[in-house]
């Protein structure tokens, strides 16, 4: 019966079904299959029935016209091992719990108020990340671009979340705390038997969520020591600051009576979670968003130059720094940054969904309990909705209406619907900020041997979607 009307799919193998066939890199594969069996088709991986939408009206479909029906995310099993995995905003169900969360993020955390009252500390850290190239200039010494994007993104978050840094601001030593997120990263990025075969979940066959729980169980403790200290402060000093801690922690002691029906209370040991939500979903997607754009830049030297064109025309041509109120003036740095986004999504296939009743899409039927992925990379490089989809150019963004804010189903970086990233407009700062950052103050030379054609751009499928060779080039400081 559950066949019935299913979206169509390759035949797989007994038992493990299509896993076979996904290889090393599931989003080109699954892209590849579309082309074969359509906008919409299934997989069986293992026990698991997967429906993949890789067009634009059949990701509106699902994550708007039927957005009722896929609020609820299937839960990896090493993210399972973390205290309290229902207080994320990312794996909670799309019930009270997580709409009163997602409120408070709206309302109170993302807001383009806060985001404006914390930029001086992100612009900061950028200024700190161009002085230690500035060093890494004068030494003449090449540096991995996107090992300093991804600890400068952990710092950019964690100065808007806690007003402090998590990494040494001088790149000196890489700090507990990156390596801890980078150790759940990978676990939790690891092709997991148990989320395929849930009926030998138990057996935990990699030990992977065994080894993923000791992270976890880190980051809550070094939370704590934050979180701690913050309390403490309050208790003695009547002044409240600006970030997310003291937002989330007023939400703490003011709303603990509150009976609206769909309340369910934040307290500091809850809040964690939360926390540590923005930390993952927030540093690498936005590390690897640079280093790619930096990445293009390198492979296209007179896209490089358009830019550094119009930042000298914006910002001038000394050293002055660039803020992010400079950002809406910014129109080709802007377009260097969705163009970015549409060829290398960080997250190509979106995060997961699982349908919550039987819906029928696009003439088929997605089954109540199936996983339904989306598949971003591919629909940002079909032919049908993009001219010479695989050149990056910018251009095309340039006087364009097409935005990544959930309007628009042929370009879905950040998702779209009700579980559409609440995190865009600051990884829009964060990554624009960045980007021109470096382009104004440095002119980049690629490693002896390299030209821009020879760059390799090949990528690597993970948590995120990254470059298989890191980044590396030599900053030559302009000013
Ligand atoms: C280039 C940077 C980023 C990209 C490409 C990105 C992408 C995404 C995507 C695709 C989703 C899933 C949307 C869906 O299922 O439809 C998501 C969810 C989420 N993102 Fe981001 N994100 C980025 C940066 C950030 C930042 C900076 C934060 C916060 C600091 C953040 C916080 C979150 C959270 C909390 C969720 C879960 C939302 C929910 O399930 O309700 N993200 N992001």
């Amino acid at each position: 019966r559950r066949q019935k009307n299913r979206p169509p799919g390759p035949p797989g193998l007994p038992i493990i079904g299509n896993l076979h066939q996904l290889g090393p890199k599931p989003h080109a594969t699954l892209s590849t299959l579309s082309k074969t069996y359509g906008p919409l088709m299934s997989l069986q991986l293992g026990s698991v029935t997967v429906v993949i939408a890789s067009s634009p009206s059949a990701a509106q479909e699902i994550l708007q016209k039927h957005d009722s029906s896929f609020s609820d995310r299937p839960i990896p099993d090493a993210i399972t091992a973390q205290p309290n995995v229902l207080d994320t905003l990312a794996w909670s169900p799309g019930g009270p719990r997580w709409r009163s969360r997602r409120r408070l993020c709206t309302t109170k955390i993302f807001t383009a108020q806060r985001l404006d009252l914390l930029q001086h500390l992100r612009q900061h850290k950028v200024q700190q990340l161009v002085q230690h190239l500035h060093q890494k200039s004068a030494a003449r010494t090449p540096v991995n671009i996107g090992d300093l994007a991804f600890a400068t993104m952990l710092n950019l978050v964690s100065n808007t979340v806690f007003s402090e840094d998590v990494v040494d601001p001088e790149f000196k030593s890489a700090g507990e705390f990156k390596e801890v997120v980078w150790r759940i990263m990978e676990d939790a990025g690891k092709v997991n038997a148990s989320d395929y075969f849930p009926a030998v979940k138990w057996l935990d066959l990699q030990g992977i969520k065994r080894h993923v729980r000791v992270s976890y169980l880190r980051i809550h403790k070094l939370f704590d020591e934050m979180i701690g200290k913050r309390v403490s402060y309050r208790d003695t000093c009547a002044a409240r600051g600006d970030d997310f801690l003291d937002v989330l922690l007023d939400h703490c002691q003011h709303h603990q009576h509150d009976d609206s029906e769909d309340y369910d209370p934040l307290t500091i040991d809850n809040i964690k979670p939360m926390l540590l939500d923005l930390f993952i979903a927030g540093s690498d997607t936005s590390g690897s968003t640079i280093e790619w754009a930096m990445a293009e830049l390198l492979h296209n030297p007179e896209k490089m130059q358009k830019a550094r064109k119009e930042l000298n025309q914006v910002i001038g041509t000394t050293n002055n720094e660039v803020k992010e109120s400079d950002i809406p003036k910014l129109e080709y740095t802007q377009a260097i940054v969705k163009e970015t986004l549409r060829l290398h999504p960080p997250v190509p296939l979106l995060l997961p969904y699982v349908a919550g009743n039987d819906v029928e899409v696009g003439g088929y039927t997605i089954h109540k309990g199936d996983q339904v992925l989306i598949n971003a990379w591919s629909i940002g490089r079909d032919p049908q909705f993009w001219d010479d989809p695989m050149v990056f150019r910018p251009e095309r963004f340039l006087g364009s209406k097409i935005d990544f804010k959930g309007r628009d189903f042929e370009f879905l970086p950040f998702g779209a619907g009700r579980r559409i990233c609440p995190g865009v407009a600051l990884a829009n700062r964060m990554i624009t900020l960045a980007v021109a950052a470096l382009v104004h103050s440095f002119e980049w030379k690629l490693p002896e041997g390299v030209t821009p054609e020879s760059l390799d751009m090949t990528e690597q499928y993970g948590i995120t979607l990254k470059r298989l060779s890191p980044l590396c080039a030599l900053p030559i400081s302009v000013y």
